[in-house]
């Protein structure tokens, strides 16, 4: 699969909402669009998922930008492929940098989907059609300004609320919450914000029937995870401590959650994800697909990947509106009733909206192969 050019795009989109976490507030998304180029004028589209700031896992935009251009694309440039599995055993010796592996790797598979004719999904071996999807609703100024989004949030038909909590905005919202919508699928994510000292407290979310708890510990924790999965009976779903199959089993042996979050950039691209993704089904581990905000394009990677059959909880990857006043891709991602079609033209399967991608690009770096 020869490539003939690759161009990294810098781009600045600014969310409709300020999105709040136990960690910070991210309200202007900086990220990279990849875009591998062959000589047939195919062109592969791939997205960095990295914040600003190393608050929820260690890797930045700056990071990104420095492991892309100066070790990652130089190595694309030198070694032939010839399917996109072969980029992550090519980028094996750069330690970590997930994320910016990840966003590399991704237009490497929308090139070869869309030079074999294929939707994504196909080349990934997924055949879902339609794909549930949640919502994840950041910390909120009060309890009534929450409770008015989970609202607006179950109307609009999303299949299941995923709501952050931290210290100080947990138990007595989530039962507030609870009162609310005895009935809700809901779920939360607490981005490691607590420690073993709190786990008599994080048992008294047991009465709740939360789907799961999503990385209470800390972001580098399998250990204490274990210790806390068997004091509780809401099921524990990791997150940030995952980064590859190895840890995903090394989890599964300690018993550390009975729950993966699957997101494309903390794994380092589709091919490590895929392999989560088969460990799982093989053991009966109930998986979904995590979001990082992302702009159409990673979006629809998170898509393509959802098709593949162990992904049997809803995912994070709500609708293009839901995050910006514009997308970046034609038609935007719609999810209705907290279903998303899956697009079967090839590759990706949306357009780029080009206007809006000059329109939110501050630049552009060509590599030529
Ligand atoms: O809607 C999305 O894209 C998911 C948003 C979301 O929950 C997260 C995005 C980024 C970092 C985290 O706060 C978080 C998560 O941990 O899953
Ligand atoms: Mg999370």
């Amino acid at each position: 699969m020869s490539i003939k050019q690759l161009k990294l795009r810098k781009l600045i989109m600014n969310l409709k909402h300020p999105f709040t976490t136990s960690f910070g507030t991210i309200q202007e998304k900086e990220f990279f669009i990849t875009e591998a180029i062959d000589v047939d004028g195919n062109h592969g589209f791939g997205e960095s998922v990295a914040f600003s700031s190393p608050w929820y896992t260690e890797e930045t935009v700056a990071t990104n930008q420095h492991v892309m251009e100066d070790f990652l694309i130089p190595i694309l440039q030198t070694n032939k492929m010839n399917h996109p599995d072969e980029v992550s055993k090519l980028f094996k010796p750069i330690k970590g940098n997930n994320m910016a592996k990840a966003a590399l790797e991704g237009a490497v598979w929308d090139l070869y989907a869309k030079q074999k004719g294929i939707s994504l999904a196909e080349a990934l071996g997924g055949d879902k059609k339609q794909i549930d999807v949640g919502i994840s609703i950041g910390i909120q100024s009060s309890v009534e300004a929450l409770i008015e989004v989970i609202s607006q949030s179950v109307e609009a038909g999303y299949k299941r609320i995923k709501l952050k909590i931290k210290p100080g905005w947990d138990l007595e919202v989530l039962q507030e919450v609870r009162s609310h919508f005895p009935d809700t699928l809901i779920m939360a994510d607490a981005n490691s914000a607590y420690t073993r000292e709190d786990i008599d407290h994080l048992k008294k979310l047991d009465e709740l029937h939360l789907m799961m708890i999503e990385q209470p510990l800390a972001h580098d924790d399998i250990v204490d995870h274990a210790k806390l999965q068997a004091v509780i009976h809401t099921p524990i779903c990791l997150d940030e401590s995952i980064h590859s199959l190895e840890d995903t089993r090394k989890a599964f042996e300690l018993g550390s959650c009975k729950i993966i979050n699957i997101k494309i950039g903390r794994v380092g691209g589709l091919t490590e994800a895929k392999k989560i993704h088969d460990f799982c089904l093989e053991h009966d581990i109930p998986v979904w697909c995590g979001g990082m905000l992302e702009s159409g394009i990673g979006r629809a990677h998170n898509i393509a990947l959802t098709t593949l059959p162990q992904f049997i909880l809803p995912g994070d990857t709500a609708g293009s509106a839901n995050y910006w006043e514009k997308d970046i891709i034609q038609p935007e991602v719609i999810a209705e009733n907290g279903v998303i079609h899956v697009p079967d033209s090839p590759g990706i399967g949306y357009e780029i909206n080009k206007d809006a991608l000059d329109e939110f690009t501050e630049w552009v770096k060509v590599f030529k192969f």
